[in-house]
């Protein structure tokens, strides 16, 4: 498992241009080397922060036919819902790049529509299970787990990561990849979310912190080895976390 790396950026945008580079760096590599990139998207600002990828030199250079795109948590609710992570990243980023559509994986319309989270929550799981047989997503070997290339990941004040929430059970899932959740602290209250094990299995992990809200649980983490949720973040290859200066100013 890899240790914890931290940059802290002086700007939002500086720590954007940074999350642009190192997305088009590894989506270049495992495009070489599998032909390949299966990348995993959170909600919140990570959306806006990945917009630098719309601009030169990586809107033309990135191979974006060979993206593959998951959520690594969802509301849910409608997919036209303004709560939906699929319509923010799809309005905010994947419409403006040609990635074919049947490699966006959003969760089951319907049955968000319907809020039934823990359908939800079986269906991706099949997803994933069905990629795994048609070899786009493998298994770690070390960990048994889905494997994917890179999540990108935001981080709560609370110090929650996907819809792993602390003090609730969650965390603690092992024996699914995806599991689901019905009262939210944070709003909406139904969501599904990877388990632990497969945020960890990932090869690379890039957590995303902005703004003095979530300073305090940054702090936690990182000065006190306070057990939240992200404090568990792990990666295969390199668990990375990029802050700007209002996350780490109570480092
Ligand atoms: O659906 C969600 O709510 C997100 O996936 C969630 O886990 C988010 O990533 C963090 O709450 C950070 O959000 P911000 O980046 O907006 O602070």
């Amino acid at each position: 498992m890899a240790s914890r790396k931290m940059i802290v950026f002086p700007s939002k945008n500086e720590l954007s241009e940074a999350i642009a580079e190192y997305t088009a760096n590894l989506s270049a590599k495992f495009c070489k080397e599998k032909g390949l990139f299966t990348v995993v998207l959170s909600g919140g600002d990570l959306i806006d922060w990945l917009c630098k990828l719309l601009q030169p030199p990586y809107l033309n250079s990135i191979e974006w036919s060979k993206w593959h795109v998951f959520w690594v948590d969802e509301r849910v609710c409608s997919c036209d819902d303004p709560n939906s992570n699929y319509k923010l990243a799809m309005d905010g980023f994947l419409s403006k790049v040609p990635i074919p559509n049947k490699n966006i994986y959003a969760i089951d319309k319907h049955y968000a529509a319907d809020g039934n989270a823990e359908h939800c929550a079986v269906l991706y799981q099949e997803c994933l299970e069905n990629l795994v047989k048609e070899s786009i997503i493998p298994i770690s070997p070390k960990t048994h787990y889905p494997q994917f290339d890179l999540q990108l990941l935001g981080m709560g004040p609370d110090g929650h990561m996907a819809s792993l929430f602390p003090g609730h059970p969650q965390i603690n899932v092992t024996d699914k990849w995806v599991t689901h959740i019905t009262d939210s602290p944070k709003p909406p209250p139904k969501r599904i979310t990877m388990t632990l094990p497969v945020i960890n299995s990932s090869s690379y992990n890039l957590m995303a912190v902005c703004d003095k809200e979530q300073a305090h649980a940054v702090a936690e983490i990182m000065k006190h080895n306070k057990p939240l949720p992200s404090a568990h973040l792990s990666a295969q290859v390199e668990n990375v976390w990029y802050l700007d200066q209002a996350a780490a100013s109570m480092l």
